[in-house]
């Protein structure tokens, strides 16, 4: 697996990443679904540099000019709920593509301190020989994303899977290593040392779909 961890080069992204951590600016639901839209649209920019590209020729109205551009079959999938104001930045960028929608949410397991992830709803085109473009703000301690993977492994045969995250936890970044397909790529935000007993990412930023969209019951 291969781990871009983007903000360890200084640029813009690092104002988004602040706002969305920072616990006064972050209570303005607006702003915090704008910026994580913002990160979507940047971790997707630097991804495209990876993909696929086929040279095309195009006619202006002066002459002919060749240009490559993505040859690959992209479908963007986002898990509900955090995942949606990234999958509008991530749809920004990539115009032709299908989307696809799954939910994943977890559900702590006090007896044994464990986390139990539930699936039930996935809305999707056929992903077989897609590239998979998994969106969702925080890779936690990975099970999620796991779950979700293991869900669509067993229905398509896609042909690559692609990750992308605004927020992660080392342990989350060491699960997906063991449990996703050697050539997954995964491009993350800013990446945190550790994880808190309920499985929250530190210092992270708190409940990414509960700052977006309000407290569930
Ligand atoms: O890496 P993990 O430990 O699995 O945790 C990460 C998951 O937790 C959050 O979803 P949550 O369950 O809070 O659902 P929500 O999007 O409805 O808020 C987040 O959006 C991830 O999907
Ligand atoms: O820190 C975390 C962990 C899981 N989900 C979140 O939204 N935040
Ligand atoms: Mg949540």
């Amino acid at each position: 697996m291969n781990v871009h961890h983007v903000s360890a080069e200084n640029s813009v992204l690092n104002q988004f990443l602040v706002e969305i951590r920072n616990k006064s600016v972050q209570q303005d639901k607006l702003r915090f679904r704008h910026n994580l839209e913002r990160i979507g649209e940047l971790l997707a920019y630097e991804m495209s540099k990876t993909l696929n590209y086929d040279v095309k020729e195009i006619q202006t109205v002066l002459g002919k000019h060749q240009k490559a551009v993505i040859s690959d079959s992209l479908v963007i999938c986002s898990i509900l709920r955090a995942g949606l104001p990234m999958h509008n930045g991530v749809c920004r960028i990539f115009d032709d593509v299908n989307h696809s929608f799954i939910s994943a949410y977890r559900t702590h397991n006090k007896a044994n301190e464990t986390f139990d992830i539930h699936i039930e709803y996935c809305a999707t085109s056929d992903l077989t020989s897609k590239t998979l473009i998994l969106v969702d703000p925080m890779l936690a301690t990975g099970h999620s994303i796991v779950e979700v993977y293991k869900f669509i492994a067993q229905k398509f045969d896609i042909s690559s899977l692609v990750i992308l995250s605004a927020i992660a936890a080392k342990p989350g970044v060491q699960y997906l290593k063991k449990h996703l397909p050697k050539n997954t790529q995964i491009w993350i935000a800013d990446i945190d040392e550790s994880l808190n007993e309920k499985g929250y990412i530190v210092p992270g930023l708190g409940d990414a779909g509960d700052l977006a969209f309000g407290p569930k019951l």
